[in-house]
């Protein structure tokens, strides 16, 4: 495996600024998030809904909205190509040699992505011409059939193809400028369990020699399918990560640990209590450090909570608040 990341976050926040009529308060939507993203890896950004994931990954596309800023950083350092300072580049940077071309965006829903009235082919040959300058027919169903689909299919108008084979077309179109990095934000969402099982297997097999895939997802299964690593995320925080095997097998924090106590083999045991509200993070951190305590109870086999809410690194694992025992 190459020794450099293609992507680099760090210390990387996301703020919202809710106007007057919400008493300005501060949405804290990502904090401090350390993440690395090598070649060959399928990286799996778990949590539970609302803790951060799709602000993560808008703001490394330069998609947030206006009431939004940044700090930190995430430099993406793909290919031969010079580095992005993904945080600071500019909207015209980002549109022109960023999405799309470095980073390929597989989306929650293809119905989203697709324009309804064009058929699949077109759709991916216009996708080819802009990002290629061309497409040539033979190039276009050879990508079609990478991801699975029959270039028949290709035919087709959005509303003609199942949820399964709509997201084979987006994923192929992810892929035609051969990104360096894909990122998938809940790319299953709405498919039934094996489909779920097949565009996830696709999504692992994209990670190759040069390519790593940032796989968004609160499904713990389809995430223990395919990733190599794994980055929980908690209340707008990574709490822990490293290598998935590792960090499924033997989780460290309380939270990892209870989610996938939430998973079948686990029992369906939901992690008890909510989410803290993303407006009163600070004050949660001033008052008791870690932002799981509230809703920690002692967990056998998990080490008491130091209050460090920054991720703490143990050799190839990082963890916050709960060094390992
Ligand atoms: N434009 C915005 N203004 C204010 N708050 C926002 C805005 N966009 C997102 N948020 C907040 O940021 C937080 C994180 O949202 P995000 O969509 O990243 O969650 P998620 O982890 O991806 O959840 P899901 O699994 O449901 O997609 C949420 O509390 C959300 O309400
Ligand atoms: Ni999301």
């Amino acid at each position: 495996m190459q020794q450099s990341p293609l992507l680099w976050l760090d210390d990387m926040s996301v703020r919202f600024e809710l106007g007057r009529s919400r008493g300005s308060e501060t949405v804290h939507a990502v904090t401090d998030a350390r993440l690395r993203l090598f070649p060959g890896q399928v990286l799996a950004l778990v949590g539970e809904s609302g803790c951060g994931k799709s602000v993560l990954a808008s703001a490394l596309l330069g998609l947030l909205p206006a009431n939004a800023w940044s700090r930190g950083r995430a430099l993406l350092s793909s290919g031969t190509d010079e580095d992005v300072e993904l945080l600071a580049a500019p909207e015209s940077v980002l549109a022109r040699e960023v999405r799309g071309r470095r980073v390929g965006l597989v989306p929650q829903s293809a119905a989203t992505h697709l324009t309804p009235v064009r058929t699949a082919r077109a759709q991916l040959s216009e996708a080819f011409r802009e990002l290629r300058g061309r497409a040539d027919r033979a190039e276009v169903e050879a990508l079609a059939r990478r991801v699975g689909l029959d270039p028949d299919e290709l035919d087709h108008y959005p509303h003609e193809l199942s949820g399964g084979m709509a997201q084979r077309v987006a994923v192929a179109s992810a892929l035609v400028a051969e990104p360096p990095v894909v990122i998938a934000d809940e790319p299953t969402t709405g498919l039934d369990r094996p489909l779920v099982e097949r565009v996830t297997d696709l999504l692992g097999e994209l990670a190759d020699r040069e390519r790593g895939v940032l796989l968004i997802t609160h499904d713990l299964d389809a995430a223990a399918r395919v990733a190599t690593h794994v980055a929980v995320m908690y209340a707008s925080r990574v709490v822990e990560s490293g290598p998935a095997a590792e960090v499924f097998g033997e989780p460290w924090h309380p939270y990892t640990k209870r989610l996938l106590g939430a998973l079948p083999e686990g029992g369906f045991q939901p992690v008890p209590g909510h989410p803290p509200a993303l407006t009163e993070l600070a004050e949660l951190e001033r008052e008791w450090g870690c932002v799981f305590c509230l809703r920690c109870p002692e967990t056998p086999g998990v080490a008491p909570c130091n209050g460090e809410p920054r991720l703490v690194e143990h050799g190839r694992r990082s963890v916050a608040a709960h060094p390992p025992c």
